[in-house]
Order: structure tokens, then C-alpha cells, then sequence
């Protein structure tokens, strides 16, 4: 058989419930070997001047994902040069084990793009995508995106159903700001880190 990785490919500044939620409800379902959780270095789509450094980032995805022994955490990412492509990470994952089948999973959010990812037409044959729901997408939309992909590459995109989780990393970095607890919204470690490292305060 076939050894299943998930990849959980995310900004995580920082990570919350929600990544790690996911990440889980996916491993269960799909009975998934592993999850690779992988920071994101230079984003195509995002303000890098906005984001915390790489190194804390992913600090934090540590603690998080610690006590999970499906999940490990990657650096590939954060210490390639220039722009990080999603493509780019799952070709060379799939250079490395060449027999493995990946899933890589995301909210609706970041789906509902995927026809501007770079060389998504490559992506889609190289790796399944699973998605959840979150606010913001009409489930309308993306049905239809799932029905689409799935025409044009057969089985490809899932739609798992998990609780809703409402949160968010800006949720979480403007609670931070304004001096709110973020106490339950991730892990106590993360929110330790964060005090530490004084982040999100400005
Ligand atoms: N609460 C959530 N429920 C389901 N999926 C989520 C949730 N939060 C984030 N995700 C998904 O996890 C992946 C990584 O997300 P990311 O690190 O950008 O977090 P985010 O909370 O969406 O951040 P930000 O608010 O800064 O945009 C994305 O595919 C995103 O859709
Ligand atoms: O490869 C791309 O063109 C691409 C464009 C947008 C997002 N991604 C990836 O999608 C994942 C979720 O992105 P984000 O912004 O929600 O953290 C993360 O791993 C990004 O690298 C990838």
C-alpha cells in the first residue's frame, strides 16, 4: 500500500485550533501515515513586510504539533530563496518518495484561488487537495469548484465536513493588539511563545 502524507501548507502567524483541527479531522478521515505541517517563507500572495519572521513562525508550528506523533514539521519552505510556490514543494516532496500519494489540505479560502497558484494545472495531477468550508465562501462556489476540478482531474479535491472553527491568524494577532486573551485559541506553548517574543504588540 501506498504510504498517504498530508501536507499542511500555511502562513501560521500564528498557528491556531483551526490548523491543528484540521489538520487532524484529515489525518483520521483519510488515515493518513502523516502530516507534514510546512511554514510558508515568501508567499507569492501575501505582504511579506507583514509577516512575523520565518523563524518564529515556524518555533511556533513546533510547540504546536509537538504532541502529535503523525505530525511533523518542515523548513523546506522557509529556507528556499525568493517567492515559495506550493508546486515547487510538492515536486520535490515527491522526488524524495517517489511511491507516496500526498494530500494537500487547506480551508476554502485559499482553494477558491487555486486557478492563479503557479502551474496549478501541474499541482492538481501531482497531489490531492482536501478543503473545509470557512466564512466567507458561499458553499455554492465552492461545490461548483470541487464539481470543476474534479472534471478536469478525476478524484482530486475533497470537501471533508469538520466542525466550523471561526478562527483566525489575523483574528488572533488583532486580539493580541488590542490586549485580549487568546487563551483556548492555540495552544498553550504558542500563547507562551507569543508573550515571550512580545509578538503582534507593534
Ligand atoms: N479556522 C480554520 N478552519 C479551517 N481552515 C483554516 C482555519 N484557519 C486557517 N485555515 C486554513 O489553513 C491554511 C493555512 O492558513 P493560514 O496560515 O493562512 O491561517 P489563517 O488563519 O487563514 O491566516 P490569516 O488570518 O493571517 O489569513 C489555509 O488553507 C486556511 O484556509
Ligand atoms: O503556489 C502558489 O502559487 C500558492 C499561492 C497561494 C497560496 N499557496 C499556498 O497555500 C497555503 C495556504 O496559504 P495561506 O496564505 O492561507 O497561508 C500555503 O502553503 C501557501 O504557500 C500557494
Amino acid at each position: 500500500m501506498k504510504t498517504k502524507i498530508g501536507i499542511m501548507g500555511g502562513t501560521f502567524d500564528p498557528i491556531h485550533l483551526g490548523h491543528l483541527i484540521l489538520a487532524e479531522e484529515t489525518r483520521v478521515h483519510f488515515n493518513l501515515d502523516k502530516v507534514v505541517f510546512i511554514p510558508s517563507g515568501r508567499p507569492p500572495h501575501k505582504n511579506w513586510d507583514d509577516i512575523t519572521e520565518p523563524y518564529d513562525r515556524y518555533e511556533m508550528t513546533l510547540l504546536a504539533t509537538n504532541d502529535n506523533p503523525y505530525f511533523f514539521v518542515s523548513t523546506m519552505e522557509i529556507e528556499r530563496e525568493g517567492l515559495t510556490y506550493t508546486v515547487d514543494t510538492i515536486k520535490r516532496l515527491k522526488k524524495e518518495n517517489k511511491d507516496a500519494e500526498y494530500y494537500f489540505i487547506t480551508g476554502a479560502d485559499s482553494l477558491v484561488d487555486i486557478y492563479k497558484w503557479k502551474n496549478h494545472e501541474e499541482l492538481l495531477k501531482l497531489c490531492k487537495f482536501v478543503t473545509v468550508k470557512r466564512i466567507g465562501i458561499p458553499n455554492s462556489e465552492l461545490e461548483n469548484l470541487i464539481d470543476k476540478i474534479n472534471k478536469e482531474h478525476r478524484d482530486t479535491a475533497y470537501l471533508l465536513t469538520i466542525p466550523y472553527i471561526d478562527i483566525s491568524s489575523t483574528g488572533i494577532r488583532n486580539r493580541v493588539k488590542r490586549g485580549k486573551s487568546i487563551k483556548y485559541y492555540v495552544p498553550e506553548e504558542v500563547e507562551r511563545y507569543i508573550k515571550k517574543k512580545k509578538l503582534y504588540i507593534e
